[in-house]
């Protein structure tokens, strides 16, 4: 038999609940995963169901039990199942074997003459036994004549079943008279808060199983065996059917759980509005979106959950792969083409301040299957869908959601907590228009039409992409480089997420899941300088003025955290989305992130350099006067950034990879101090500002101490911290910056050494060194970048060339890249699109370029 034999609806339920983060999966013994059979001491467990029970133990997030009316010894001895798999005996009253102590002894004595009274009732009649359990006793009568049968089950009914203190449990051919409560409900829901499981799988063939059945709700999903009434959602026939559940539950899970059906990360796809960005799949799924802000909740959350978190889908009615997925051209309109068919998506722009909203535009000849489950705040809020004229309206969260889709005909089916609305639509008509408004109860129609819409928002993006001034290295690709760092930008506010994602793992199935969807000071103004130097300015001034925002609620500038809300506040705690099972079973999900409390004293160089390299920007478009080159404005943030340093410099800290454990003196850090202080000076000398003469001084001083105490011998490296050997791709940065001349033997035996090292194929790692975390991470795209500049200042321009290629390689079909790559999975890591790979992609071709 294959899992193809099982009912249709069956396997649907059991791959849903095969996502959920902890599952548990009970089991009754006899009649469903070992046959009936007419000596109870001889019914062995089907092999498969074993198999399958075993295997889905050993899963992470899982828990498998078999709760059964033996007594636990019973169970143990007859079953075989390994420790893993958890037993529960007695109806579920027996968890351990030594429950029997607990019982009274007025129980005991009740025990007694219970097991008295049933013997005499076995030995008047033939064929019937008793079997005995810590705290009860059973009458079996399969082996009985059955009027034989049915007077000793009278008798006992009759008699011992009505004495005070007796429990009593009818079953197939038995009666079972207990001294204790029992209950297979009450077990099962011990077990689902002891493993804190997000739901529950249950399987059973009898009356007993019923009280089990009665506990289900939410996601759970109860199976009975064979014919009866019962509580329970889907049935099979028999045993065997059991072992194929199993083992399909088995591969759904583990495939899950290996992230085979996750889509490919580097293969997601960036929509962005100025205020707003969402991902959709290479097959037309909208994976992740948050509302009311990037950094809020996510009412699409299908890349951390899959289809239970919220998808927004769109395919060919007959089921087809897409032929192609691709941007126009200089925009961030993306279209999804399979044959006769395409969805063109966007996020309009033209929207109120408090409005997400994204257009979905069917187009084609062939009939198109949409499948809408929004899932606001992360999916802890259910949600009714109720339809309208035009659309559907969603009820349950705070915020109001509506899908305006005038024409289209829904069907809403509930999974009991959770709706969501299904249709089928025929394009060849004329474009089907499906337009999601997050934050309005408004269904009536925009002011303006979809096409203009469309053109609005499209040419928000090409104007754009259109002045800069790329490098002639991969144009196209460094053009969708440009627009995805600004892509990135909450142009309301000025800020600059890291990454439009929270939780995508360093390590597949790992806990290295982290919330990007902040403003770091130093990822922001690396992005800024990047706009910069293609030549667009205004993100770079607008982020400043955020800066100087959120310097102005601090005591001093020394006080800046290393990253803030997109409105520059400080984060919420670092918290767990519990309901998400993480990409491809990465869990935890996180939202917040606990960096924000650390100290990190690097942030105050790449912001002098952004000014920096703005001043010089603004020169080079033609501006003579220094106070319009470098404005008061500006020279201010200078200033605060010196005095931060002045103050801080000396001090340990957490370094640019934000390492949770103690603070260290890191070389990266202190280099970003000697970067402050010397491009401040460097302005005051090109810009005509007067300096105090200790700033001169500071920077000798950083760089005599870096020379010193960040070098080691025995290495030959400039190392990550004073206080080790342990190198770190970021020390590069000493040459990178102009601390020492490039041509210095130091540096040139540092990139050597980080080559050794760090350096894996296509990739370069960010450090080695325990970090206190479990599992490992991949390679760090922005630390490739780097080696490639390295080279390029060591006259190695051919492994920098070579290098530069494999990171244009890893790159997905749309142009992006994440935040790291695993040379040996060959597959991408982290969040995603990031800023910190773009801008490092886009350094390095400016540089081959220049060269
Ligand atoms: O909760 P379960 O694991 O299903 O246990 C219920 C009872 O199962 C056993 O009896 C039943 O299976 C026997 C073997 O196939 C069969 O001969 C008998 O007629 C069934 O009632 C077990 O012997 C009982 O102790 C359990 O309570």
């Amino acid at each position: 038999m294959s899992a193809l034999d099982l009912p249709l609806e069956l396997r649907r339920a059991l791959a849903t609940i095969a996502r959920t983060p902890r599952l548990l999966v009970t089991s009754d013994y006899d009649g469903t995963i070992a046959p009936i059979v007419s000596d109870p001491t001889k019914a062995f467990p089907h092999p498969e169901s074993v198999r399958a029970l075993r295997a889905l133990a050993g899963l992470s997030g899982t828990t498998a039990a078999v709760i059964s009316g033996r007594a636990l010894r019973d169970l143990a001895a007859l079953s075989r199942l390994p420790v893993e798999v958890q037993l529960v005996g007695s109806h579920g009253s027996e968890f351990d074997v030594g429950f029997v102590h607990a019982i009274d002894n007025d129980a005991k004595q009740l025990l007694d003459e219970l097991v008295v009274e049933l013997e005499q009732i076995a030995a008047a009649n033939a064929g019937v036994t008793v079997e005995h359990k810590p705290a009860s006793v059973a009458l079996h009568v399969r082996n009985a004549e059955p009027v034989i049968a049915r007077q000793a089950l009278n008798k006992v009914r009759q008699g011992a079943a009505n004495w005070v203190g007796v429990q009593v449990t009818e079953g197939k051919a038995v009666i079972e008279l207990a001294v204790i409560v029992t209950d297979k409900g009450e077990a099962l829901d011990i077990l689902r808060h002891q493993e804190s499981a997000s739901a529950a799988v249950f399987f059973g063939d009898d009356v007993t199983d019923e009280k089990a059945f009665a506990r289900l709700h939410g996601p759970d999903i109860g199976i009975k065996i064979g014919d009866g009434e019962s509580l329970a959602q889907y049935r099979v026939d028999s045993t065997e059917d059991v072992s194929t559940a199993l083992a399909f539950l088995l591969d759904e899970r583990r495939r899950w759980l290996s992230g085979a059906s996750a889509p490919q990360i580097e293969r997601l796809t960036l929509l962005a509005s100025p205020r707003s960005v969402a991902l959709v799949t290479p097959d037309g799924t909208i994976t992740w979106m948050c509302h009311p802000e990037p950094d809020s909740g996510a009412v699409f959350a299908h890349l951390l959950g899959g289809p239970d978190a919220g998808h927004f889908s769109v395919g060919p009615q007959r089921a087809a792969l897409p032929l192609s997925q691709r941007y126009v051209d200089r925009t961030m309109t993306v279209e999804t083409r399979w044959s006769s068919l395409q969805v063109t998506d966007y996020l309009p722009h033209d929207v109120g301040l408090e409005r997400t909203d994204l257009t979905r535009v069917i187009t084609g000849d062939a009939k198109a299957v949409v499948s809408f489950a929004p899932r606001p705040e992360f999916g802890q809020v259910p949600i009714q869908i109720e339809r309208e004229t035009f659309g559907l309206r969603v009820f349950g969260p705070n915020d109001p959601l509506v899908l305006r889709s005038p024409g289209v005909h829904w069907d809403i089916t509930t999974d009991g907590v959770n709706q969501s609305a299904f249709a089928v639509v025929d394009p060849s008509e004329g474009p089907i228009t499906l337009e999601l408004r997050c934050g309005t109860w408004d269904l009536a129609p925009s002011t303006l039409e979809e096409p203009e819409r469309r053109a609005l928002a499209e040419s928000y993006w090409s104007t754009w992409a259109d002045q800069l001034v790329l490098p002639p290295l991969k144009p196209d690709l460094m053009r969708r480089s440009a627009l995805t760092l600004r892509g990135l930008v909450h142009a309301p506010s000025g800020s600059i997420l890291a990454a439009a994602t929270t939780s995508l793992p360093e390590d597949i199935g790992g806990v290295r899941n982290w919330d990007y969807r902040y403003c770091w000071l130093r990822d922001a103004a690396l992005t800024a300088s990047a706009l910069v130097s293609v030549g667009s300015l205004r993100e770079a001034e607008e982020y400043l003025a955020w800066v100087h925002d959120v310097l102005e609620k601090l005591p001093g500038p020394e006080r800046l955290h290393p990253l803030y809300t997109i409105y520059g506040t400080g984060l919420p705690p670092e918290a767990v989305i519990d309901n998400l099972p993480g990409y491809a079973g990465s869990r935890p999900v996180r939202v917040g992130n606990a960096a924000n409390m650390q100290v990190q004293l690097d942030v105050f160089g790449p912001i002098v350099d952004l000014i920096s390299t703005l001043a010089h920007a603004r020169v080079a478009k033609g501006i003579t006067d220094p106070d319009e080159a470098l404005p008061d404005v500006d020279w201010e943030l200078v200033c605060a950034m010196v005095s931060a340093v002045q103050r801080r410099w000396q001090e340990p800290d957490h370094g640019i990879w934000e390492i949770r454990g103690n603070p260290r003196h890191h070389v990266y850090s202190k280099v970003m101090g000697w970067v402050t202080v010397d491009r401040a000076v460097t302005l005051s000398e090109q810009f005509g500002r007067s300096i105090d003469p200790a700033w001169a001084e500071l920077r000798q001083t950083i760089s005599d101490e870096v020379l010193q105490k960040g070098w080691n011998d025995e290495v030959q490296s400039f190392t990550a911290a004073y206080d080790g050997t342990d190198l770190d791709a970021a020390t590069l940065h000493i040459g990178l910056s102009g601390l020492i001349d490039p041509a210095d033997p130091r540096f040139a035996a540092t990139v050597v050494a980080t080559e050794a090292e760090l350096r894996s194929g296509s990739t370069v790692y960010r450090y080695h060194h325990d970090d206190g975390l479990p599992g490992g991470e991949g390679g760090f795209h922005l630390c490739a970048a780097w080696l490639v500049e390295a080279y390029l200042l060591t006259g190695k321009r051919s492994d920098a060339e070579a290098l530069f290629a494999q990171l244009v390689s890893v790159a997905g079909p749309t142009g992006l890249l994440s935040e790291e790559y695993d040379p040996v999975a060959e597959r991408s890591l982290g969040n995603h699109p990031q800023a910190y790979s773009h801008l490092g992609l886009l350094r390095c071709a400016q540089l081959l370029s220049a060269n």
